[in-house]
């Protein structure tokens, strides 16, 4: 997962939703590598549920058996999502991000990769983000696209939320292996344009255009409210 590195000045516990926590970053990889383990267990098991053809019966015991596991997991639980964290060596952690969260079976595996000129992230989609029959759902293309052009806006260093994001889809994006590319256009002010788009083996699939905003309060370098939303 993206490793955010919150500002240096950063000394408050709770600062704009991200929570200080000293837990050691050896301990922080230790525990994100357990977690990160699970979540590609269970997210092997949604695309199983998916696709399974076994009997009734067996699903009802199945079923019993993920309750069991379920109950398991909820005796220590935090008391709501997992928000984003960082400890005094500034490694930051967002495990629960619906994109990129490493404990987050619903999150594609997404590694988005930092360039001299923009972003790019390489990922396979399976049955879990299907809409039309054999095709990426609009909605997961635009959360990807948002996500990446959002990375490339904050270029790790900056808070910036999507304020507008256009979508272009120009022909079905097939599941299977996708790369996602993203640039910054132009800045003016506080407001950061940026352009995305999604390309299959056919070529383009999908084009985007953003607006990306540094909020008034969040301006600035090196915040620690630059960890990933
Ligand atoms: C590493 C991180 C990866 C993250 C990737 C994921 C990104 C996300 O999904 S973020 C979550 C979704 N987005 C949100 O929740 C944002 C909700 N909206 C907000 O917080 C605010 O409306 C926000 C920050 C966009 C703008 O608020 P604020 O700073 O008060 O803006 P404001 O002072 O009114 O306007 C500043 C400028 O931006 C423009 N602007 C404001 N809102 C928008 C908008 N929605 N679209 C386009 N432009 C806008 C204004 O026109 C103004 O432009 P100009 O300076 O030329 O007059």
């Amino acid at each position: 997962m993206t490793s955010r590195r919150p500002s240096p000045e950063a000394s408050a516990v709770n600062v704009g939703g991200v929570v200080r926590d000293d837990t050691p970053t050896d301990e922080v990889d230790r525990r994100e590598a357990v977690l990160e383990s699970l979540a590609g267990t269970v997210r092997e098991l949604i695309d199983a549920a998916i696709r399974t053809t076994v009997e009734d019966a067996e699903v009802h015991r199945i079923r019993a058996d993920l309750d069991a596991l379920v109950a398991r997991l909820r005796t220590a639980q935090l008391p709501g999502p997992a928000g984003i964290r960082y400890n005094a060596e500034l490694r930051s952690w967002n495990w629960g991000n619906a994109v990129m969260g490493a404990a987050n079976a619903i999150a594609p595996p997404l590694r988005v990769v930092h360039g001299p000129s923009g972003c790019h992230a390489d990922l396979v989609l399976g049955a879990a983000y299907e809409g039309p029959p054999g095709l990426v759902h609009g909605g997961v293309s635009a959360m990807l696209l948002d996500h990446i052009m959002g990375e490339t806006a904050s270029a790790m260093r900056r808070t910036a939320f999507t304020g507008t994001l256009t979508m272009r889809y120009r022909r079905g994006t097939p599941l299977g292996p996708l790369r996602l590319e993203a640039g910054i256009v132009r800045e003016e002010g506080r407001k950061i344009f940026v352009a995305g788009s999604i390309t299959a083996a056919g070529g383009v699939t999908v084009e985007a255009d953003g607006v990306f905003v540094q909020p008034a309060a969040g301006t600035g370098d090196g915040s620690p409210q630059q960890a990933s939303t």
